[in-house]
């Protein structure tokens, strides 16, 4: 058996070639990096001869600091990338399929008016669907939202998975999730008694959906009625008890061919006003602990309510890194990369996130292991939990899952009071402290020693939804902001912390992110200070005939395209690349500083956190917009405000400026404001025809562009002033 495992691998590392260039052009940069601070630093000491200069000379100074510290922390991802491969068709050589190990799947939902029950079913039957022994596996649903609904979802699905698992298996097919199935090319002729199964269910299910409660005329008999006896009048989903409902039992549940049907559990945790339930984190926590005391498999898979399944053999692919017995004893999990359905072409949202999903985990997969990304992630049990926790060391393994005891014990471990005083979240588990728990969970994991791997099959092997509406994904970033830094000020901040318990590189990825809000300086003063400067003819920027010109231009062009060729080669196009570069300026101007601005309120204490839950429900006007690529506006949001203002100052500057071109020398001091006021126009493109040329219910709101018009003259006003006292000009 040795043997032969040497002769078929079960997985292949290869590291990415081309290294030297990326490090000596690093190398380069810094070089020009170290110029530019010079210059800056004399303009400080030498130009700054009032108080007001010194502002502006520091602005730019700490700006361009900034830039520069993003830049050099991003440069670890460069550092030594590898590709994997997995050959699951090599497990027998190590693995029979009776000594393969148990799995526990988690699905966390929190709202079933924003993750409609339908498709966590979706995700749900997408993994008991998984090709793996079926008596192997045990789904486990975790709903925050408490919902009698999505259990009604589940009492419902339970029914046309024994039908739909024996069709899975006899077709083979790559696409396990109902919907993406019936959707794709793949559907067979001999489909459609299934679907139509399928369609009969999502219709009750919709029909609940629509009354808002699950009514008598809705249960089949006695069983089913006493399954929702919980849901009494003072039931609401903060306050309420456990409800643990097993589904399906793979001891005794079969399919309609005779095999066996993976486990199904539906947990909604106790919740009591007042006892803080931490989130998605809080969930996963119970979920380990329930899990624990039912079935305790060594391999844990989380997923968000929307990643569904699209290849089988997921499961699979992970064991060839788990189960190798020459895998590092201290591998604490295999992360799959997030990959979203329905994004159009072009990308116009930037929500296929490349860099943070695709291009950057390969990076830290040369080091110490991608970071954890919440969703498509196998897990070793241990790894966050030990043993000796007295939930997990009293479970037997013949028991069943329905053992009196174990239910009790598992009722318990659910109670909101039960983490009191241990620790749960702090060094067990999923940790606390963070809105980003899966970052902030990786990264702890990453400094008390484990690694992980990064496993990114074609096709991909989970698919889920994106936000694909301007304002939700920018709630989504500023909530990740807010989590983000809430780990960067913390004491595991991650250029202390961080560097002393991994190494630098690491230390260097890893504050990449924490740090990312920041970008929001560099960017909030780039959007307005050079073309307020600009509109009262003062250069700040050397002038286009002067040879500093040059350092200016190499540092902005190499690290464009720097960024432009390592997107098209992780199969990225010149338009998404193009739309990806706008959305982080546009992120740069609206989630990031309003994301520092709720952590900063949060930390003087004024407001607090949440986890706001991203709505994966979008209505048909905005997706046939989304289908052509048209941005969508259409409510309040001061996002929009603080875009609309970068908008309106970058247009005035311009063309103001524009119209003294004529000037002798105006051009050649004020090239690089111009340019960048008319950089950012270009951007800004899909803002003005929102503002002025549209009147779809996408368009600009009257009133944000009321506020945004007033704010601006504010603006504008208090600028002048500022200039005039000084009398500087170019
Ligand atoms: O109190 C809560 C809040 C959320 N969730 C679940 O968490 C998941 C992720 O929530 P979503 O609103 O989809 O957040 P996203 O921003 O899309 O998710 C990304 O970012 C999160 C951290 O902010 C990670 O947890 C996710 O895995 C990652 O995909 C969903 O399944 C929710 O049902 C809960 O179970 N309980
Ligand atoms: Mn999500």
């Amino acid at each position: 058996m040795v043997e032969e495992s040497k002769t078929l691998p079960l997985h292949t590392c290869q590291i990415e070639p081309n290294l030297w260039l990326n490090r000596g052009h690093a190398v380069l940069y810094s070089c020009a990096l170290l110029a530019l601070f010079y210059h800056r630093l004399r303009s400080l000491l030498f130009q700054s001869t009032t108080f007001f200069a010194l502002f502006l000379h520091l602005s730019l100074f700490v700006s361009d600091l900034v830039l520069a510290f993003m830049w050099a922390v991003t440069q670890a991802f460069h550092m030594r990338r590898v590709h994997r491969q997995t050959f699951p068709e090599n497990l027998s050589t190590v693995l029979e399929t009776k000594d393969m190990p148990k799995i526990d799947v988690f699905v966390c939902t929190a709202d079933p008016y924003k993750e409609p029950p339908m498709s966590v079913v979706n995700t749900v039957l997408s993994a008991m669907a998984f090709d793996y022994p079926g008596e192997k596996v045990c789904v486990y649903v975790s709903d925050d939202g408490g919902s009698q609904l999505t259990l009604f979802a589940f009492v419902e699905m339970e029914k046309f998975a024994r039908h739909w698992l024996p069709f899975c298996r006899e077709m083979g097919m790559r696409e396990r999730s109902p919907e993406a199935y019936f959707a794709s090319s793949e559907a067979h002729p001999r489909s459609d008694k299934i679907k139509m199964m399928y369609e009969c269910m999502k219709e009750r299910v919709e029909h609940v959906m629509e009354i808002g409660r699950v009514t008598d005329d809705m249960i089949h008999d006695e069983d089913e009625l006493q399954i929702f006896t919980k849901w009494t009048s003072d039931f609401t989903r903060s306050n309420h008890p456990t409800v643990i409902q097993v589904l399906l039992d793979s001891q005794k549940d079969v399919d309609v061919m005779g095999q066996a049907m993976p486990s199904l559990v539906y947990l909604s945790r106790e919740k009591r006003p007042g006892a803080h339930h931490h989130f998605k984190a809080g969930a996963l926590n119970t979920l380990m602990r329930v899990s624990a005391a039912m079935t305790n498999a060594p391999i844990i898979l989380t997923l968000d309510c929307d990643m569904n399944s699209n290849d089988p053999q997921a499961p699979r692919r992970a064991l060839c890194h788990l189960s190798d017995p020459d895998a590092p004893p201290n591998l604490a999990f295999v992360q799959f990369p997030q990959y979203f359905r329905g994004i159009d072409r072009n990308d116009i949202y930037g929500c296929e996130w490349k860099g943070l999903f695709q291009i950057y985990p390969v990076g830290m997969d040369g080091l110490r292991g991608p970071n954890h990304v919440g969703t498509g992630c196998f897990f070793r049990r241990r790894a966050l939990h030990e043993e000796e926790d007295n939930v997990s060391s009293l479970y037997m393994s013949d028991q069943s899952i329905k053992d009196e005891l174990n239910l009790e014990r598992a009722h318990n471990s659910a109670s909101c009071t039960y983490e009191n005083n241990t620790e749960w979240g702090g060094t067990m588990g999923f940790r606390y402290g963070s809105v980003v728990e899966d970052y902030n969970t990786g990264y702890r994991l990453h400094c008390e020693g484990w690694v992980s791997i990064f496993c990114d099959p074609q096709p991909p092997a989970f698919m889920g939804n994106a936000p694909l509406n301007l304002n939700d994904t920018l709630s989504q970033t500023m909530r990740w902001s807010v989590g983000l830094l809430e780990v960067a000020f913390s004491k595991y901040c991650t250029i202390i912390f961080g560097v002393k318990k991994m190494n630098l590189l690491m230390g260097m990825c890893y504050s990449h992110y924490a740090f990312w809000p920041i970008w929001s300086i560099p960017m909030m003063t780039y959007a307005f200070l050079p073309q307020l400067a600009l509109l009262n003819g003062t250069s700040l920027f050397p002038k286009a005939s002067e040879k500093w010109m040059c350092l200016y231009a190499y540092l902005f062009i190499s690290a464009y395209i720097q960024d432009l060729i390592s997107f098209l080669r992780a199969n990225g196009t010149l338009g998404r690349w193009y739309n990806n570069q706008r959305m982080w300026m546009i992120r740069g101007v609206t989630c990031f500083p309003f994301g520092f601005l709720q952590f900063f309120l949060q930390k003087i204490g004024v407001s607090s956190s949440g986890f706001n839950v991203t709505s994966k429900v979008s209505n048909d006007e905005q997706s046939k917009r989304y289908a052509r690529g048209i941005f969508d506006f259409g409510v309040v949001s001061p996002f929009f405000v603080s875009l609309s203002m970068v908008a309106l100052i970058n247009f005035a500057a311009f063309w103001i400026g524009l119209m003294r071109v004529h000037e002798d020398g105006y051009l050649n001091s004020m090239f690089v404001q111009l340019f960048l006021a008319a950089f950012v126009m270009v951007n800004c493109w899909p803002v003005y025809e929102a503002m002025v040329l549209r009147n779809d219910s996408g368009s600009l709101p009257g009133y944000v562009k009321k506020v945004s018009v007033i704010l601006s003259m504010g603006m504008f006003t208090i600028a002048c002033f500022a200039f005039g006292m000084q009398g500087i000009s170019y």
